[in-house]
């Protein structure tokens, strides 16, 4: 593929240190994001979205340790390339370089990242004065402007109101325009509509990629939520206990998932057409990091299993130049298993609903 990277990620590990033991958190993550593209990183509760994303923004908690890797970043907001190792930077140094400045988020909840007792307009200004020193006049004008791009009406009454004074809906758009103020090459969004009604999830994740268009960001998602997945994301990761257990551009994921485990995800997502109907959820429960891992980590959990399975963790096998999937299932001496016969008819009636709304 020939397009330009802005982040990758190599040979990630992390753990953290607990009374319990180490946590086994992130081990052994390769991720790449391509310029004006989204990345998906899907998976279940305590698979490693988050704890990967910290440490992209500098922000892994006291007892988080980084036991290996690298993750390049490459801006070219200036005009030419400057590549720099994220990792490399103190805590302080990220704050005041990259955190915010080249790189923002989102999170899920917008009132845990207002604050409630300043009004919106002054939050938007915050980082500009502080990252760049922009006059309060200029910076005003900006943070209206912004108000604006995220689709406040009256923005300049606005700049006045106090989060408790808007919707839900308003304040997510109040974080994103925070998000944006610094005109970051990356906006990385944690679950950014779970806590809002289905019509304004909808609303926001178009706004995301309105801005997309207009300002040519690179966005990474984390979710559990495939539904948005399949609306936004240009290439998906999914990740299970602390890997990339699959990835691929984001139709590969959809239509020809190479995976038992993103087969059981594809399976437990809610049917497009009757928006109810669950095929299937993967049994048991996610894999124990504190755990030391001998064999697969799915391997109890995928009835797919091979014997090897339990003994060796399998490569990553490549599907296409783009396509991965970590599963002994792709090596070429395993029995032929294809995934199940009411995903495939799922899969297949997907794909033709795509074609009945003119998509690909
Ligand atoms: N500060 C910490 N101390 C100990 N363990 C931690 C810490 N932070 C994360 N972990 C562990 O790291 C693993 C990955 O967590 P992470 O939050 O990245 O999962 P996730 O996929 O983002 O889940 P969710 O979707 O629920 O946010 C989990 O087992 C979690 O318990």
């Amino acid at each position: 593929m020939n397009k330009d990277k802005v982040l990758s990620i190599r040979n990630l590990s992390i753990s953290f240190q607990t009374s319990a033991g180490e946590v086994n958190a992130i081990r052994g993550v390769n991720l790449d994001l391509y310029q004006g593209e989204t990345l998906a990183i899907v998976g279940e509760s305590g698979s490693g979205k988050s704890v990967t994303v910290k440490a992209i923004m500098g922000i892994l908690s006291g007892n988080g340790k980084v036991k290996s890797g690298t993750i390049d970043f490459t801006s070219r907001k200036s005009g030419e390339e400057i590549k720099e190792e994220l990792l490399s930077f103190s805590k302080k140094e990220m704050r005041r370089r990259i955190n915010g400045r080249r790189i923002a988020m989102v999170f899920q909840d917008p009132m845990t990242s207002l604050n409630p007792t300043m009004p919106i307009g002054s939050q938007i200004m915050e980082g500009m004065r502080y990252h760049y020193k922009t006059s309060k006049k200029e910076a005003y004008e900006k943070a209206v402007k912004l108000l604006d791009l995220v689709g406040i009406t009256e923005p300049e009454k606005r700049m006045k109101s106090y989060p408790h004074q808007l919707s839900g809906g308003m304040r997510q758009r109040v974080v994103i325009a925070i998000a944006l103020s610094c005109d970051p090459e990356i906006l990385i969004c944690d679950e950014p509509t779970t806590a809002l009604d289905v019509t304004i999830q909808a609303k926001i994740l178009e706004l995301i990629k309105d801005i997309q268009k207009k300002t040519g960001i690179s966005v990474i998602y984390i979710t559990h939520d495939l539904g948005v997945v399949a609306k936004v994301a240009d290439y998906v990761a999914v990740m299970y206990a602390g890997k990339v257990v699959e990835k691929g551009l984001s139709e590969e994921i959809f239509y020809d998932p190479r995976h038992p485990y993103t087969w059981g995800l594809l399976s437990a997502m809610p049917d497009l057409d009757t928006n109810d109907e669950v095929l299937y959820t993967i049994p048991g429960s996610p894999f124990n990091l504190l755990n030391k891992t001998e064999g697969d980590a799915f391997a109890e959990r995928n009835r797919f299993a091979l014997n090897i399975d339990y003994r060796l963790e399998p490569p990553m096998f490549e599907v296409t130049e783009t396509h991965y999937a970590a599963t002994w299932l792709l090596h070429e001496n395993a029995p032929a298993v294809s995934m199940p016969e009411a995903l495939k008819e799922r899969i297949k009636r997907m794909g033709e609903e795509v074609h009945s709304l003119g998509g690909e």
